[in-house]
């Protein structure tokens, strides 16, 4: 369960002003549900992703991850949750041009402190996962770009986070190959349980979703029923 109580996230703006990236903003996400974040440029997606995703700490306001309050927590735990609960995907793949797909996942686990060979297992059940098992021998310039975002998501998954924060993981992709990803994000969420926040600008996706809700000058509405 992924939680935010009046979360305003303030930037300074020209010479004496400020901006409030995020607003008061109030959300629950569900374990096992997938929330479509939807809204124009500049509106806070990004400032909305990283405050959930403890990479920023907001201004005001709290975020919970299950029953952990991350915005109180030391810098340690907050580096922990970020490696333990918290799955994150960005746009491109950033992927190691030298490494195979079951590779990318293995060093995963190395950088938790395990060896490669320990968490080979997970790293092949991960892609297993994401429908990649045929490909994970394979290097990121043997993949096509849908292929690649799968292999990015599988990483992502590979410490069972209990929360999944995605920007825009079809911007790269055709509308076919968008599709499958968006139904792929929406499946690992059910099975995993995992609560799943995606910004997306493609509405046809947003009924996907089981919910979606948008962003507009940093304050949240509720989107259009899906
Ligand atoms: N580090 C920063 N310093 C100052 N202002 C910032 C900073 N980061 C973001 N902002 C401002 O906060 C507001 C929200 O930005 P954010 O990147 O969250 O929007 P977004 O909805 O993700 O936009 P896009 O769809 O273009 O990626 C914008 O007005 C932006 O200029």
């Amino acid at each position: 369960m992924l939680h935010l109580s009046n979360v305003t996230l303030t930037y300074p703006d020209g010479e004496n002003g400020t901006l409030n990236a995020l607003d008061s903003v109030d959300l629950t996400v569900p374990a096992g549900q997938m929330l479509a974040l939807v809204g124009p440029s500049g509106s806070g997606k990004s400032s909305l992703l990283a405050v959930a995703g403890a990479l920023v700490s907001p201004t005001s306001g709290t975020v919970h991850i299950g029953s952990t309050e991350i915005t109180g927590a030391s810098q340690a735990e907050r580096a922990r949750m970020r490696l333990n609960e918290i799955g994150l995907i960005f746009q491109q793949p950033q992927l190691m041009p030298s490494l195979t797909a079951v590779e990318q996942l293995q060093l995963v686990g190395v950088l938790r402190g395990h060896r490669p060979r320990a968490v080979q297992d997970a790293a092949l059940e991960s892609l297993a996962a994401v429908g990649m098992s045929a490909a994970a021998r394979r290097r990121p310039h043997q993949l096509s770009g849908g292929q690649r975002q799968r292999v990015n998501i599988a990483r992502a998954l590979m410490g069972e986070p209990s929360v999944l924060l995605v920007d825009e993981p079809t911007s790269a992709l055709d509308q076919h190959r968008s599709a499958e990803v968006m139904e792929l994000l929406a499946t690992l969420t059910r099975d995993r349980g995992t609560a799943t926040v995606v910004v997306t600008h493609d509405l046809e996706f947003v009924e996907v979703a089981d919910r979606a809700v948008t962003l507009r000058d940093g304050r949240l509405t509720a989107h259009a029923t899906v």
